[in-house]
């Protein structure tokens, strides 16, 4: 990786520009507002969701010394010398049998001098401290397995006669009182699993925060659904689908509502309104008022155009919206502000009273229109506002055929997978409309500000992402 120089040339001037950290933390502040918690069952229903708080463990797991292998329980005591770790006597020791302990039953006191069948799980009798398994002994399976009269003694032949031996200890996984799940921990199967075990039946996790996704721009159109459409596979194989003159399918509604249903939001509504404020405005407000919607995420009319939608909405009353160069690519062009739903507006709900509700404030994060830009302001600035947990990031060491120029000004975020032998490979060019690349990717290699090649075996900062399935 190589840094670039310092020097400007002469005459030009570098645009002022949001370090991503910094729009990342307003994104943080504006979205506090709408974050809540909520208690939710522990259960096959609460995979996914995050942690809101710490959780401690209930009871001890295990929950009394038990048996790991279906057994005897003996006080290595009673072994004596005759059955040290040298060996069992070739004779074996027989022992009288103490009572059958199964898993489940209240924990009793051991009889000196006896071996005790016991059973996994089952709790080791006070005053015994080892179990022999049943392969160790001369039968090599239980009494009742076998023909004949019911036995009275057991003849042994302990491998090891080590106090301690195949008994599992209170407490050994899990103490009472320890933190089980952290704020911020994803609950995955395991840990719904662990908190089961630690009786813990209830957590408080992250509440979805209801979300309006809109795409912006008289292009987006959506792909027809008529079922009367055509949809004989074309030469490709796939179905024919006529895209009008000019126009683009929207990829940003669907993609969006789903990375944000992953971050954990409730998407109540996606759709796309052509380049017109005052309708991007009023079906807003609309669309808010009937979903009670707590955050509008947009895509598109951010940038430099002659039409842009977001930008003319933000001289409206009612709208705030700050408009940044984020140091970043894709997703550079960036709004983050507010949409405002007046007591008085016809779209207020009414409150209980007949009376016009108070106003409302609602958060509004203004993406930019290129689909992987969208995305990635998803991924890196709306994931973490809304809470979701970090991606994991690993130092790998980038493998390339050829030098890869970056623009130094700019943390440009290249789509990338990781390949079995450690290493990362790009995938696909650093292009803002190259949905494709992100599509087959399973992470994002950071290139950081500063730096103006890349080079072949740099390491490189790689944040995971899903998809990484072969
Ligand atoms: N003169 C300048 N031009 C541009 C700049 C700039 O700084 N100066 N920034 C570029 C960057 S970077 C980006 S990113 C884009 C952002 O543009 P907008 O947010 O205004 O987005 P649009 O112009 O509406 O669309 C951009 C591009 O993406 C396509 N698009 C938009 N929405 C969708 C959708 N829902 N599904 C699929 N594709 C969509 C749209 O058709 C355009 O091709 O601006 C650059 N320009
Ligand atoms: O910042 Mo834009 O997202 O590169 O095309």
């Amino acid at each position: 990786m190589s840094a670039a120089g310092t020097d400007r040339p002469s005459g030009t001037s570098a645009p002022e520009r949001t370090p991503l950290s910094e729009h990342v933390a307003d994104a943080v502040a504006l979205l506090a507002a709408v974050r809540r918690s909520e208690r939710i069952r522990v259960g096959h229903e609460a995979v996914g969701r995050v942690s809101a708080a710490d959780r401690r463990a209930a009871v001890d797991v295990p929950g009394h010394d038990n048996s790991q292998m279906d057994g005897y329980a003996v006080a290595t005591a009673d072994l004596g010398e005759r059955a040290g770790t040298a060996g069992a006597p070739a004779a074996g020791l027989t022992m009288p049998l103490g009572p059958t302990i199964a898993a489940g039953d209240p924990p009793a006191d051991h009889r000196p001098g006896t071996a005790a069948p016991i059973m996994t799980g089952a709790p080791i009798p006070r005053g015994a401290d080892a179990v022999i398994p049943v392969e160790e002994s001369e039968a090599g399976r239980f009494a009742g397995e076998q023909h004949g009269a019911p036995a009275h003694t057991v003849t042994l032949r302990p491998a090891t006669t080590e106090p301690g031996r195949y008994v599992r200890r209170r407490g050994s996984d899990t103490h009472h009182g320890d933190v089980i799940l952290r704020e911020g921990q994803v609950l995955t199967p395991a840990r719904i699993a662990h908190l089961a075990a630690c009786g813990v039946t209830d957590v408080e996790v992250i509440a979805p925060v209801r979300t309006i996704v809109l795409s912006t721009g008289s292009e987006v159109t959506a792909a027809p659904a008529d079922p009367a459409a055509p949809t004989a596979p074309d030469a490709a194989g796939s179905a024919a689908t006529h895209l009008p003159d000019g126009a683009t399918f929207d990829a940003n509604g669907p993609g969006l509502a789903a990375a944000l249903t992953a971050a954990g939001a409730q998407v109540v509504h996606v759709g796309s309104v052509p380049d017109d404020a005052e309708q991007l405005l009023a079906t807003l407000r609309h669309l808010v008022t009937t979903h009670d919607a707590e955050l509008i995420v947009t895509s598109g009319g951010v940038s430099m155009g002659a039409f842009e939608v977001v930008r003319h909405a933000a001289s409206r009353s009612g709208v705030t919206l700050t408009f940044t160069s984020v140091a970043m690519q894709p997703g550079g062009p960036q709004g983050i502000g507010t949409l405002d739903l007046p007591a008085d507006s016809p779209e207020a709900p009414d409150a209980p009273d007949g009376h016009g509700a108070p106003g409302r404030r609602i958060p509004w994060l203004a993406f930019p229109g290129n689909p992987v830009s969208a995305l990635l302001s998803c991924e890196l600035i709306a994931r973490p506002a809304l809470g979701a947990p970090d991606r994991l990031r690993l130092r790998l060491p980038v493998q390339l055929d050829a030098d890869e120029p970056s623009p130094p000004a700019l943390a440009q975020y290249r789509r990338a997978r990781v390949l079995p032998s450690g290493q990362v490979r790009l995938a696909g060019g650093p292009s803002s409309h190259l949905i494709g690349g992100l599509a087959q990717a399973d992470a994002l290699v950071l290139v950081p500000v500063g730096t103006d090649t890349l080079r072949d075996g740099d390491l490189v900062e790689t944040i995971l992402l899903p998809g990484g399935e072969r």
